[in-house]
């Protein structure tokens, strides 16, 4: 399509009406899995979810939400938040983060672009400190592509590496950090016989330290920045092996919730605060947790947190982290360009939108929805609300969460009839499930599922239509397996609890009264994914999609 002709008036759809409500409700990490007794969402209550799949095939089906169905690398990664919703939103598949970086790596790109020339700039006076997720999980970093780039930079002449850790434990598996730690400080070391001083400066847990998201703690950043930045923490090691396998030791302790700690030498000094000349490269593909670090590095005016120094540094992402803020300004490889979004088209075709969810999953349907990019497209059209989600806690101790006051916006929403499009994020079963924490998690479920009750209920009174889907597995499945799908037992002789999302397909059911009569799901998608959804929801408002998008998953047959 020429940019001349370009539109964005979608056609009428030939047979499906305008005007009416439609909610899209999409449960986080919520996926379909054999039922046994690690599948909370099997074990918990949730009649509604039960009743939607009763209408299978026509109104229940099961769509793909990992791998490339989503843009990832592989059909090994499982899905997440970022990716499901960009697809969601934006009804195409973009090869996403983790692939461009891998193809940036491979060819050496990565090296040839502006960032890089921009971090190279400190590597004869300054330090380049690397900062990020260390493990393998494929969500928000990996741990080869940091390889890879520890190497390529010292190759490019930086003679002075610090890293900066943050532990995983909620893509892979809790106590995985000791083995990732360790794997790293013997590439450190590797590059300490070639004359390279690299060494591991800081870290905590991913979740107490630096990857808080949609502002939700800035305390969260802060103690990173001290560790990271000001080289001060509550603990202090001689290597970071130790500090893992220490920190790890105490009661309840876990991967995602270490405390802040650095790496001093023998004298009881830091190893590597980041200070005025130096380099820094945030190595998370992923933005979410990284864009409140990176107003941190990057902006001069910053009111969140006491700094104490802001040292003069080139900082470059490893993407960039927000498309409308352009933040940061510089970065090691370029984002997927989302554009014409679902939203956005919607918005021009005067499609009234209201979006809601907590703090912690607020940018999943709005800034994600509408790929990467915060803020409205038309204020005078849509209405994002944000409900405070409760910070400081992990949330098996709240395992309801918001749900009933995410319900209630929604609800409030599609009976003011001032919205035609109601979309929340409920994120019980996913933010729930990361914690590994079963009792919980199926408590969880059972909310999630009331909340969808409450909007469908909304939804009958105005006569519309709803979407209920997700966006990846999470509760479904809190048990890691072998390849026969059986339960695998730690050395002690327990389950291995998995804390992370799943390869799982995740449902989509439709329905409501405004439902025209003849809509099913059609039988020539068999491998839909979570990016044939945007077309499906243009054609509930009345409108055909745009060419390029994936097709929509329904037909209308005359009765
Ligand atoms: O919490 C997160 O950051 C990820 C897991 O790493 O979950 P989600 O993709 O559901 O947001
Ligand atoms: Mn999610
Ligand atoms: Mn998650």
């Amino acid at each position: 399509m020429g940019s001349s002709d370009f539109s964005w008036k979608l056609a009428d759809h030939p047979k499906l009406p305008k005007g009416k409500a439609l909610a899209v409700v999409v449960l986080d990490g919520w996926g379909e899995a054999s039922a046994d007794q690690f599948n909370c969402i099997h074990v918990a209550e949730t009649p509604t979810m039960d009743s939607l799949k009763q209408g299978a095939p026509e109104k229940w089906r099961l769509v793909r939400a990992h791998g490339t169905a989503v843009g990832l690398p592989t059909e090994d990664d499982m899905g997440n938040s970022e990716v499901g919703h960009n697809a969601l939103g934006a009804g195409r598949i973009y090869a996403q983060g983790a692939k461009l970086v891998d193809i940036a790596l491979a060819t050496g790109k990565i090296y040839d672009g502006e960032g890089f020339k921009y971090i190279k700039e400190c590597f004869d006076a300054g330090t380049l400190h690397l900062i990020g997720l260390l493990s393998d999980g494929g969500v928000h970093s990996r741990l080869d592509q940091l390889q890879l780039l520890l190497k390529g930079a010292s190759e490019r002449g930086a003679k002075r590496i610090r890293v900066h850790i943050l532990t995983d434990g909620r893509d892979v598996l809790d106590g995985s950090s000791v083995g990732f730690v360790e794997t790293l400080e013997n590439d450190l070391a590797k590059l300490r016989e070639k004359g390279i001083d690299a060494r591991i400066a800081s870290g905590g847990g991913r979740m107490y330290v630096t990857m808080d998201r949609y502002e939700n703690d800035w305390e969260v950043v802060k103690r990173g920045w001290d560790a990271q930045v000001l080289g001060e923490a509550p603990h202090q090691f001689k290597s970071a092996l130790e500090a893992v396998k220490k920190l790890r030791s105490e009661p309840k302790a876990s991967d995602q919730y270490l405390p802040p700690f650095v790496i001093t030498d023998d004298n009881g000094k830091p190893f590597g605060p980041i200070v005025d000349g130096d380099a820094v490269v945030t190595f998370n593909f992923r933005a979410d947790r990284m864009t409140m670090l990176a107003k941190a590095l990057e902006y001069q005016d910053f009111d969140k947190f006491d700094r104490v120094r802001f040292p003069k540094i080139h900082y470059a992402g490893m993407l960039q982290y927000d498309g409308e803020l352009k933040l940061p300004s510089r970065y090691l490889v370029s984002p997927p360009e989302i554009g014409r979004t679902s939203g956005e088209y919607l918005v021009h075709n005067r499609v009234r939108t209201f979006a809601c969810s907590e703090t912690v999953k607020f940018g999943h349907v709005t800034f994600f929805w509408n790929g990467n990019r915060s803020g409205y497209f038309n204020q005078n059209m849509e209405e994002y609300v944000e409900i405070p989600s409760d910070s400081g806690i992990t949330f098996n101790v709240k395992p309801k969460m918001k749900a009933v006051e995410i319900a209630e916006k929604a609800r409030d929403a599609i009976l003011s009839r001032k919205f035609d499009q109601v979309r929340v994020n409920l994120p019980n079963g996913d933010m729930v499930g990361h914690t590994g924490d079963i009792e919980a998690t199926i408590v969880a479920c059972k909310a999630a599922d009331e909340a969808v009750k409450m909007i469908l209920d909304a939804i009958e009174q105005v006569g519309g239509i709803y979407v209920v889907t997700a966006d990846h597995g999470n509760a479904e499945d809190m048990v890691k397996r072998n390849k026969k799908g059986e339960p695998l037992l730690d050395k002690a002789g327990k389950v291995q609890i998995l804390t992370s999302h799943t390869l799982q397909p995740v449902p989509i059911a439709i329905g409501g009264p405004g439902l025209a009569p003849g809509v099913r799901f059609r039988k020539d998608v068999p491998n839909g994914g979570l990016a044939n959804v945007a077309a499906t929801v243009m054609n509930l408002h009345g409108f055909e999609a745009p060419s390029d998008y994936e097709t929509t998953l329904i037909e209308v047959v005359d009765n």
